[in-house]
């Protein structure tokens, strides 16, 4: 069965944790996006765990250098996922590995604006990732770009990870991308900005268990 990860990109503290409090029924993953957490910190992962200790809480922190001791942290404060990026050197991605490993989590390595995707996927999986993060950003998905023919082809690598796809799904493209193999499916916009969020997790979560 495949995962619900909501993105919460607010900036604002108090309408996180209220959102988080409104889909929290229908997803499996709460994220803290990279906005979120660089306006926020800490504090907001251990309020986000208090209010749902049965949901996992990924931080987007997205590191790119110091990758255990950034990340360390995070994963002690109560989150369960950090990211980092595949363009980073290996020994980043590494570090954050390490750091998942040492507190029971797991480390996403998230192909963002990486040229050689499947390339980086294999070595990332071969060094012990648990999740490779299949990923069109907010500004990329306004010039026009999605994720699904990446997805394809890091699904299609058939490695011994999770693969997690996000960047602009939503009710028309959350079954084709459970379809093509995704374990988890990143939800921001379509939830958040959908008249009732609560409604929009509700739907989204129903056809993702159809699936
Ligand atoms: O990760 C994200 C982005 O880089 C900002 O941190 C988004 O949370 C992710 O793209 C999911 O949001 P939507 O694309 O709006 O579904």
């Amino acid at each position: 069965m495949a995962e619900i990860q909501m993105a919460l990109d607010s900036l604002d503290f108090d309408a996180t944790m209220a959102l988080a409090e409104q889909v929290a029924p229908y997803v499996d993953i709460l994220e803290i996006g990279t906005p979120c957490i660089k306006y926020n910190g800490l504090k907001l992962v251990k309020a986000l765990k208090a209010a749902h200790p049965d949901k996992k809480i990924l931080v987007d922190l997205k590191t790119m250098d110091a990758g255990e001791y950034e990340a360390t942290p995070f994963f002690e404060a109560g989150g369960d996922i950090t990211t980092v990026l595949g363009a980073s050197d290996m020994a980043t991605i590494k570090g954050v590995i390490k750091a998942a490993n040492a507190n029971g989590g797991e480390a996403q390595i998230d192909l963002i604006g990486v040229e050689d995707k499947a390339a980086v996927a294999k070595d990332a999986a071969a060094n012990g990732a648990h999740i490779i993060g299949v990923h069109t950003g907010l500004d990329a998905q306004a010039a026009g770009q999605t994720p699904f023919e990446d997805l394809k082809t890091i699904t299609g690598l058939g490695l011994n990870v999770k693969v997690s796809v996000a960047g602009g799904i939503n009710k028309d493209t959350i079954q084709s991308c459970v379809k093509a193999g995704a374990a988890i499916v990143v939800v921001g916009a379509a939830i958040y900005g959908a008249p009732s969020p609560a409604e929009s997790a509700k739907e989204l979560r129903a056809l993702v268990d159809a699936a």
